[in-house]
């Protein structure tokens, strides 16, 4: 590979692709499809979940704190109200509509069961197949794979989809966990083991049943972890995952090509990719901080992050700030509620002084550096990555379980789109290009 090559090449695109800033705001583009103070362009209408970041007072918006329903309950009562199997019932309720009553939640745990299986000699000739430490890529390649699989792949009919979905949501944790483990050994070294799920175990359980050696768990951990996917599993129609089921959805193409592509989109740092960020970015703290107790040495270190002088020199805090949330977005709210105690059970008050410290300072930080319309605070992945630290759960799994609980919210808006939309989503670039003749290769 000739680096000077594309060292070179890449100056070029630098150059022929560079548009002026100022010619977006000049003919209206809406860059990121958001205004200028941040709200996105409206592109839909959807009855899965509902936002609430701003309030109107005497006829002016002002950002009030966040607010998130499922099909009409609050985020919070969920949380609070569900049994055991909160996973299970908050996905029948997102794909279903309605709140399933006993009868309706064993029948659908009984199909999610059944269907948490994958084909034959699938995990040794796909997932253990170029394992890698991307386990998100692992699983976009064994979901496309298990199309392959389907006689009806290229079905869109409502009740092949939601078959699909459910089949898709069943196998997620095998997909993810599997790969973690293909990773470890190849990788890592070490031991190689794959437990089958047990169907009498929830979505939740079975993710820690699979993942550890000697298959135990507590009470404790299992409805951490499930609260865990509650909160990650539905974020509106505009998030960039969503939007992606949405726009892959509207060409017509095949569930699994949707949910490959959502998954390519999730992992992206600025998305759900922030929790392994979050939880990098804390170590690379605790690293240069040299007391992680004094307020002043954190907040010089987090100025050189913003000033990209630090960390990956993105200039993001990670876990902070949203594109929809202002003042504070619910799920941190929720996480931040148990983390305390599960951090004083686990020995990590340090650690969790840091993150408090982080999260007090950085919007103060941002707001200082950045233009900040809306106002910063942490999102749902400031808090997700310490919470499965403290599940022993490996950092390489974080996104990926994001994605086991994001892709019922997928599925949901796909059969939306699927039912309520027939028409392709094609938004409009204005050609700034300038036309010119063509000149044979000898006079150029
Ligand atoms: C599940 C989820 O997807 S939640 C989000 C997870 N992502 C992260 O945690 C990554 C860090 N955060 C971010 O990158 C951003 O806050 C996003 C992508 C989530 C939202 O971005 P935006 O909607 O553009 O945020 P917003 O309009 O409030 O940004 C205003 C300014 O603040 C900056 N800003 C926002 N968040 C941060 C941050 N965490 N660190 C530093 N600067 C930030 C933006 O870069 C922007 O500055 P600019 O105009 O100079 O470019
Ligand atoms: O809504 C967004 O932009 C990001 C997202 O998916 C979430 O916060 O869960």
């Amino acid at each position: 590979m000739n680096d000077a090559y594309f060292k070179e090449k890449a100056a070029c695109c630098m150059t022929e692709d560079k548009i002026e800033r100022n010619l977006f705001d000049e003919f209206g583009v809406k860059r990121g499809l958001r205004d200028f103070n941040g709200k996105g362009v409206l592109t839909g209408l959807t009855n899965i979940s509902k936002i609430e970041s701003s309030k109107v007072m005497d006829g002016k918006s002002v950002p009030c704190d966040g607010k998130l329903w499922f099909r009409g309950y609050e985020i919070n009562d969920l949380v609070n109200g569900i049994g055991d199997r909160g996973f299970e019932e908050v996905a029948y309720l997102l794909l279903m509509g309605e709140l399933p009553d006993r009868e309706e939640l064993d029948a659908f745990c009984k199909e999610l069961n059944e269907l948490r299986r994958l084909p034959q000699n699938f995990t040794r000739d796909v997932i253990m197949k170029a394992p890698g430490q991307d386990i998100m890529n692992s699983m976009t390649k064994s979901v496309l794979t298990l199309a392959s699989y389907d006689d009806r792949v290229s079905d869109n009919s409502v009740e092949n989809v939601l078959r699909q979905s459910m089949s898709l949501i069943s196998v997620f944790p095998m997909l993810a966990v599997y790969g973690y483990h293909a990773y470890n050994h190849y990788d890592l070294g070490g031991s190689m083991y794959i437990h089958r799920p047990d169907p009498n175990r929830s979505t939740a359980e079975n993710i820690l049943y699979m993942l550890r050696p000697d298959q135990k768990y507590t009470e404790l951990e299992a409805r951490v972890l499930d609260t865990a996917l509650i909160l990650h599993m539905e974020h509106g129609g505009g998030n960039n995952s969503t939007f992606t089921t949405r726009v892959v959805t509207s060409s017509g193409s095949d569930t699994y090509s949707v949910i490959a592509a959502a998954l390519s989109s999730l992992k992206g740092p600025k998305h759900g990719g922030a929790n392994i960020k979050v939880v990098r970015m804390m170590n690379d703290i605790r690293e240069h901080v040299g007391d992680t107790a004094d307020e002043g040495e954190i907040r010089s270190y987090l100025e050189k992050i913003v000033d990209k002088e630090a960390f990956d020199r993105s200039g993001l805090i990670y876990g902070m700030g949203h594109a929809v949330y202002s003042l504070s977005d619910p799920r941190a709210q929720i996480f931040k509620t148990f983390v305390e105690k599960l951090a004083h059970e686990k020995g990590r008050e340090a650690d969790y002084q840091l993150y408090s410290a982080v999260e007090r300072l950085a919007p103060q930080i941002i707001g200082e550096k950045r233009k900040i319309y809306k106002g910063v605070s942490a999102n749902v992945d400031f808090y997700s990555g310490f919470v499965y630290s403290m599940l022993d759960i490996p950092l390489e799994l974080y996104t990926p379980m994001f994605a086991m609980a994001r892709i019922v919210g997928w599925s949901a808006h796909r059969i939306e789109e699927l039912i309520n939309m027939d028409k392709i989503i094609r938004p409009a670039y204005k050609s700034i290009m300038k036309e010119r003749e063509y000149v044979p290769m000898e006079q150029r």
